[in-house]
């Protein structure tokens, strides 16, 4: 299903769970503001190439809007819609005072030079940096960039606004980054699943996780899982897939993959094929790339007995469903990925302040966001009788409503 569709669809129904207005539904469905530009930039062989780059501004009816930029070919207006709207319940369900946004740019980075990147980066900024700001719309990193990518709008933004530390999040420590901040979403994911089992008696110790991704939140994942003693026994990325059911070596993984650029090739597993990896035998499943990974054609082969969504939207309605009458139980990813955006708050905070905390208390602070947002999310599965996704759609779509009836919305 098409990502826009499917998120729009858990919309409605936690809309219809809260028994919200028709029109203030109607109202929060819409973009604040949808922004395409078409990026043109020399390449390095002196030909010139052309780029289209978004930013969907969803909702700031709870502060300014907060949500990543992602460098992948597959990136689409609907796609740059559904994440930005997913970003509006997110920063809602860990009750941080933002909106939320998404933007991306249409292009395969790992063909790109470095030099490539830079032009495109700054052109990209140059076209949106009136509409971004401190107090408006502060980009992040999300698939295909980092904190070098956020270096550069940080750059090419101060060049119109004044130095603006604080216009991106996700920026190397030495600009004003978070300590903790690269780790965050893995570290997230670690605290909302520890939570999650421990309502069923069970630790990380002595878990079997398979992993599909291993950029910044799958690797991140993966080294705090196996360092809380759970067994990592499949990783996938885009170059391949890699199994070991006596638990693989992740440091040794990480060393591969950077030194080879991807996992192909590890001698510390064996090769499995990358599509039938969500299927594998394991207790925990954490996809941490693509959307829509999880669909109808694969649902009713997944034998994990948990999934926890470290990507955004990984699921499709229809695999809900189906999921859900096996009885595997879904983290969805506003809740089980919001670590992310939580320190990239904490790094704003830090910013605006001109203050830098160090590393325990981000991690600390990051547990106490986590473990909040979980206890929340079950308050509202409570008392709409709904599972964990309804209950975390729920939870944001209702903090987001009462902000704009607040703020003075009329039908
Ligand atoms: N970064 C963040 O703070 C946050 C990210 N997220 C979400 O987490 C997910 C991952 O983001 P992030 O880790 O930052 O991105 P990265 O670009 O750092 O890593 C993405 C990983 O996914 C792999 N991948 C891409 N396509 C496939 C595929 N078809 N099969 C298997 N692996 C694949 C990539 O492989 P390769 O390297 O070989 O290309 C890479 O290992 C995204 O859905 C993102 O929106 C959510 C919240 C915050
Ligand atoms: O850190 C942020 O601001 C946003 C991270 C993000 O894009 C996400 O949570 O999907």
């Amino acid at each position: 299903m098409n990502a826009l569709a499917a998120t729009s669809r858990n919309f409605k129904q936690a809309a219809k769970l809260l028994g919200l207005d028709s029109k203030l539904e109607k109202s929060l469905l819409i973009p604040f503001r949808e922004i395409k530009v078409e990026c043109t930039i020399p390449k390095d062989d002196g030909t010139l190439a052309s780029y289209v780059g978004f930013r969907v501004q969803h909702d700031n009816a709870r502060g300014p809007m907060k949500g990543g930029i992602r460098y992948h070919h597959e990136v689409e207006p609907d796609e740059v819609n559904a994440l930005a709207q997913l970003m509006t319940w997110k920063t809602a369900v860990a009750n941080i005072p933002y909106g939320g946004a998404k933007g991306g740019i249409g292009c395969s980075p790992g063909d790109l030079s470095i030099s490539e990147l830079e032009r495109l980066t700054r052109v990209f900024t140059q076209k949106i940096h009136d509409l971004i700001g401190i107090h408006t719309d502060v980009p992040a990193p999300d698939m295909g960039t980092n904190g070098q990518t956020m270096a550069w709008i940080l750059d090419e933004y101060s060049k119109f606004h004044g130095y603006s530390p604080a216009v991106v999040t996700g920026k190397p420590v030495d600009l004003g980054g978070s300590l903790g901040r690269d780790a965050a979403t893995g570290r997230g994911v670690l605290f909302a699943t520890e939570a999650l089992l421990a309502e069923h008696g069970k630790s990380i110790a002595g878990q079997r996780f398979v992993i599909q991704g291993f950029g910044n939140v799958g690797s991140w994942a993966a080294q705090l899982i196996t360092e809380a003693g759970g067994k990592v026994i499949a990783i996938s990325d885009v170059t391949g897939a890699v199994k070991n059911i006596n638990g693989l070596d992740i440091a040794k993984l990480m060393k591969h993959s950077a030194e080879n650029r991807g996992i192909k090739g590890f001698e510390g597993g064996d090769a499995v094929d990358s599509n039938s990896l969500l299927t594998e035998e394991c207790d925990v499943l954490i996809p941490a790339a693509l959307g829509g990974v999880i669909n109808k054609d694969n649902a009713d082969d997944i034998k994990a007995k948990y999934i926890i969504e470290a990507a955004n939207h990984p699921t499709d309605p229809e695999a809900d469903e189906i999921l859900a009458k096996k009885g595997v139980l879904i983290l969805p990813d506003i809740l089980a990925n919001s670590g992310g955006v939580t320190v990239s708050y904490f790094e704003w905070v830090q910013n605006i302040q001109g203050f830098m905390w160090d590393e325990e208390k981000v991690n600390r602070e990051l547990k106490t966001y986590m473990t909040r947002a979980f206890r929340d999310t079950k308050e509202m599965c409570s008392s709409h009788h709904c599972d964990l996704r309804m209950g975390a759609f729920t939870l944001g779509v209702n903090r987001v409503a009462r902000a704009t009836v607040l703020r003075g919305w009329e039908a």
